[in-house]
């Protein structure tokens, strides 16, 4: 048997029957070009009897796309397969995928017929399509719950009908795994012909289990996988791409099986999918979430700093992800703390860690984004009693129609120093009340004042970049009073500069 799965791709049909998801031609070109340069096989289009614009769609992918396989859906009925045959007329290579429901629910309780009527409508549908391509795909709608038996027998008369790939989905997200890889191998063992066509899986993950059906029909014997980007389709999903694709390549030792797939782009294409179809990805998602690829306990991220490969069984660059990320929370040690530090340039003494680092608990125990503005904060506090200059008191008084005025005393290696001036705001004022004080020659480059995120007693934050003797040095202040912050991160900047002779 083959070790080659081909990869059908439906987000532009099954994935864009999710309320909400829905897009226009210029849009799915723009996916079905990404499912191109990311390498799928086959792309499922749309329904083009469904309507105008999708019908459009599927003419216009076809134009678009160069080398996948366009594929269009259709129910089992005539007008659906010449609509179908009509908007591929422009593909390259143009597949018709056709169906109808063969478990006693939907042969009963949806169809209105018989087994009988079922499977005549089935090989009826298939050789109609046969006429217009040569490629034709039969569905056994809800197989998944569909009797064995009855199955194979569908499945073998729509092959002799011509159908070259059957697929075998469970619509509505049944089956166990053992379950769904049993219906496969009988299949597989059952159904004279099988070899003639390829046996594909579609998944929908309504307990949670597509993904791992997927798995289970490869491993007996399917050799292509219907899924979409991010696992998006009907109700609970499908099976997702990127799962699948990874599964493959990160199990190959065991299972044996490759796909074309180019994985370098499987984020990138996730994110365009995610974004113009409005379908936020859940930050826990497998392979793309936010979080895949982030640590944030202190042992995973201790043993992660040692070596990736302890947390990690992919490398993320390998799905186009740049670099795992060590997230600083309230569950992190020291070494993720550490290693934050170092990428920003700090390297602190065992002591000197160990200061921040209970400083960060107490933060990160309130704050649930720790930023690296943050963690600078936290270095300067914690060298603030080596400062020689200190600010002992503020006081200013400003509002509407007043001329701001500020009184400042400096604390000078324990002497202390007074100065009051006015300025046209109050930081001026301040700032002005400490240069009377200090008499160096700095000009202050950048003044950042960080936007106040929670409420109005948060926190607010000061970047104070200052230029003295063409060196700069940066200062940072925090305090519920912006003035003071402000004339904090002055002084934290000042306090860097080469002590005068
Ligand atoms: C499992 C899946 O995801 S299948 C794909 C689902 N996607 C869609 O349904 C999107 C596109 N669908 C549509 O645009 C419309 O439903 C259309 C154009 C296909 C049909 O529209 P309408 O003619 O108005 O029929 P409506 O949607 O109300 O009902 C579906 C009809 O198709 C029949 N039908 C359903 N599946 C099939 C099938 N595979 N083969 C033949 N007939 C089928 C139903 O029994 C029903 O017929 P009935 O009214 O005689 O009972
Ligand atoms: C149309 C078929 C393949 C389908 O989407 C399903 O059965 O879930
Ligand atoms: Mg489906």
């Amino acid at each position: 048997m083959s070790d080659r799965l081909f990869i059908f791709d439906t987000t532009l049909r099954d994935g864009e029957q999710v309320p909400g998801c829905q897009l226009n031609t210029v849009e799915k070109i723009e996916v079905a070009k990404a499912l191109q340069d990311l390498g799928v096989d086959i792309i499922e289009a749309g329904f083009p009897v469904s309507s105008p614009g999708d019908f459009e769609s599927v003419v216009e992918i076809s134009k678009a796309v160069t080398w996948p396989t366009i594929c269009a859906l259709t129910r089992a009925v005539k007008k659906d397969i010449d609509v179908a045959a009509e908007s591929l007329k422009y593909a390259k290579k143009g597949r018709i995928h056709t169906g109808i429901g063969t478990s006693y629910y939907h042969i009963h309780h949806k169809l209105n017929s018989t087994p009988e009527v079922i499977m005549e409508r089935a090989v009826e549908a298939v050789k109609y399509a046969k006429q217009y391509v040569e490629d034709v795909e039969f569905y056994a709608e809800d197989a998944g719950r569909t009797d064995n038996e009855f199955l194979a027998k569908v499945v073998e008369a729509v092959i002799k009908a011509g159908a070259t790939t059957v697929n075998i989905p469970d619509t509505t997200g049944y089956c166990l795994p053992t379950e769904f890889g049993e219906k496969i191998k009988f299949l597989m063992e059952n159904v004279n012909g099988i070899h003639k066509a390829v046996i594909s899986t579609h998944c929908h993950n309504d307990l949670g289990m597509a993904t791992a059906n997927t798995v289970a029909g490869i491993m007996n014997g399917a050799r292509q996988a219907e899924v979409t980007i991010n696992g998006i389709g009907e109700r609970a999903g499908n099976t997702s791409l990127e799962e699948v694709v990874m599964i493959m390549k990160s199990r190959y030792q065991v299972l044996g099986i490759e796909t074309g797939v180019n994985t370098k782009n499987i984020y990138q294409t996730s994110r365009l999918v995610s974004t113009l179809m409005n379908m936020p990805v859940q930050p826990n998602k497998a392979i793309v979430g936010r979080n895949a690829f982030a640590h944030s306990s202190g042992i995973h991220q201790d043993g992660v700093l040692k070596n990736r490969e302890n947390y990690e069984i992919m490398d993320p660059t390998e799905v186009g992800i740049n670099e795992s990320a060590i997230l600083l929370t309230a569950r992190s040690g020291r070494a993720a703390l550490k290693h934050r530090l170092e990428l920003m340039g700090f390297e602190l003494s065992k002591e000197k860690l160990d200061e921040v680092y209970e400083k960060f608990l107490k933060l990160a125990d309130n704050k649930k984004d720790i930023r690296d503005d943050d963690i600078a904060l936290l270095v300067g506090d914690a060298t603030q009693q080596e400062r020689r200059i200190k600010l002992d008191f503020l006081q200013v008084l400003t509002g509407k129609k007043l001329e701001p005025v500020a009184i400042v005393r400096l604390d000078i290696a324990g002497e202390k120093f007074d100065a009051t001036s006015s300025g046209n705001g109050p930081v001026d004022a301040a700032i002005k009340a400490v240069k009377q004080i200090i008499h160096r020659q700095v000009t202050i480059e950048e003044f950042l004042v960080q936007a106040i995120t929670r409420g109005s007693d948060d926190i607010g934050k000061v970047h104070m970049q200052i230029e003295y003797n063409d060196s700069i040095f940066h200062g940072f202040g925090a305090h519920t009073d912006i003035v003071t912050a402000s004339v904090e991160a002055y002084l934290d900047a000042v306090n860097k500069l080469p002590v005068q002779v």
